[in-house]
């Protein structure tokens, strides 16, 4: 089992900005970054960087790739080529560890421990903790602290999981899937309390997600992951304005031409009425209502597009990726 106090120690340096950060350096970049299981890459030329001070949502279908990622940025997996840089330096390193707070999909506390033992050890392990902020979580949810950790239900351990994350005061909190097994209320305050860590510290959030509707005013950066590879990173504003929905009649086979010159993302027909979403590269020629798509549209037309060419809004792009571009 992971250590889930996986917080640093003691001797960690506190987390603040090294010598070698300036106002520049990027929560995260990867570059030529891949992570193969035997003979399955399960994360392949990933070139990408996050920003600091962002709410980024992670998403892509089953099986993309995203827990990797998280797990390669929270030193729980090694790389099997390329490099990942948290604050411009090596997840391995103490200072990265003592920065970065990782809650993951299985949440693995001591069943044995209470929740007050388990967040004395958050505090006995990291330097910086804020134990207010963490009970105040825990209370919020109605939880003793005299429970035993084995005995709360799937939604009270990840908010515990989250109050010893959050007590952490890390600079990069890393997410999976924090709130599948939340009811809708506590979505709503535990999405709350994210907002205002990352209004307060200036935190970077990287959460991967499938309630893909309810991010859409809770994120302004966006990463997607499909088979393996990062097809979409950038601000979700700049995302979206990149992007076209277009509606119209259209009789016979195939894509009309007035749509050959733009990238055609996915595209729906019903009877003679045809939905496009596309990437324009100048005017659209043609009798097409236009609407600028809302987050899920963009979302679903991606995944229903594993293998649409990237998307790198400038602030994502390293050299690597502008080379590409
Ligand atoms: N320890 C492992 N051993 C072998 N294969 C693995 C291992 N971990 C992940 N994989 C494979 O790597 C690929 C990516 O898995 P990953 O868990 O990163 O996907 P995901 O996007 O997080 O999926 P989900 O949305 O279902 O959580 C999958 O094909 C998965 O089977």
């Amino acid at each position: 089992m992971n250590n889930p106090l996986h917080q640093g120690s003691r001797t960690d340096p506190a987390p603040h900005r090294t010598a070698a950060e300036n106002e520049e350096t990027p929560a995260l970049e990867a570059r030529g970054l891949g992570r193969r299981f035997r003979r399955n890459w399960a994360l392949r030329d990933c070139d990408f960087r996050l920003p600091a001070g962002r709410i980024c949502a992670l998403v892509g279908p089953n099986g993309a790739g995203k827990t990797t990622l998280l797990s390669l940025a929270a030193d729980l997996l090694e790389p099997t080529c390329g490099r990942l840089r948290v604050f411009g330096d090596s997840p391995k390193t103490p200072a990265s560890r003592s920065r970065v707070a990782f809650v993951g999909q299985r949440k693995p506390l001591y069943p044995g421990f209470t929740v007050e033992e388990m967040l004395r050890a958050g505090r006995e392990l990291n330097p910086g903790w804020d134990q207010a902020k963490a009970e105040r979580l825990v209370r919020q949810g109605d939880i003793s602290l005299h429970a035993k950790v084995g005995t709360l239900s799937g939604g009270q351990r990840t908010r515990v999981a989250l109050a010893l994350a959050f007590g952490k005061r890390p600079r990069l909190l890393l997410l999976d899937e924090p709130m599948s097994d939340l009811d809708p209320l506590v979505r709503h305050e535990i999405t709350a309390a994210l907002m205002s860590e990352v209004a307060e510290h200036g935190t970077t959030v990287l959460m991967s997600t499938h309630l893909v509707s309810e991010m859409d005013h809770v994120c302004d950066y966006l990463v997607t992951v499909t088979g393996g590879r990062v097809r979409l990173a950038g601000e979700v504003d700049v995302i979206l304005g990149a992007h076209t929905l277009l509606m119209g009649r259209h009789q016979g086979e195939g894509l009309p031409s007035e749509l050959a010159p733009h990238t055609v993302v996915s595209t729906d027909t019903t009877g003679h009425q045809l939905t496009a979403l596309i990437r324009p590269r100048g005017p659209v020629a043609g009798q097409w209502a236009h609407h600028e798509p809302s987050l899920e549209e963009l979302l679903i037309a991606y995944l229903r597009a594993p293998d649409i060419e990237p998307l790198l809004t400038p602030s994502a792009r390293t050299g690597a990726s502008e080379d590409a571009a």
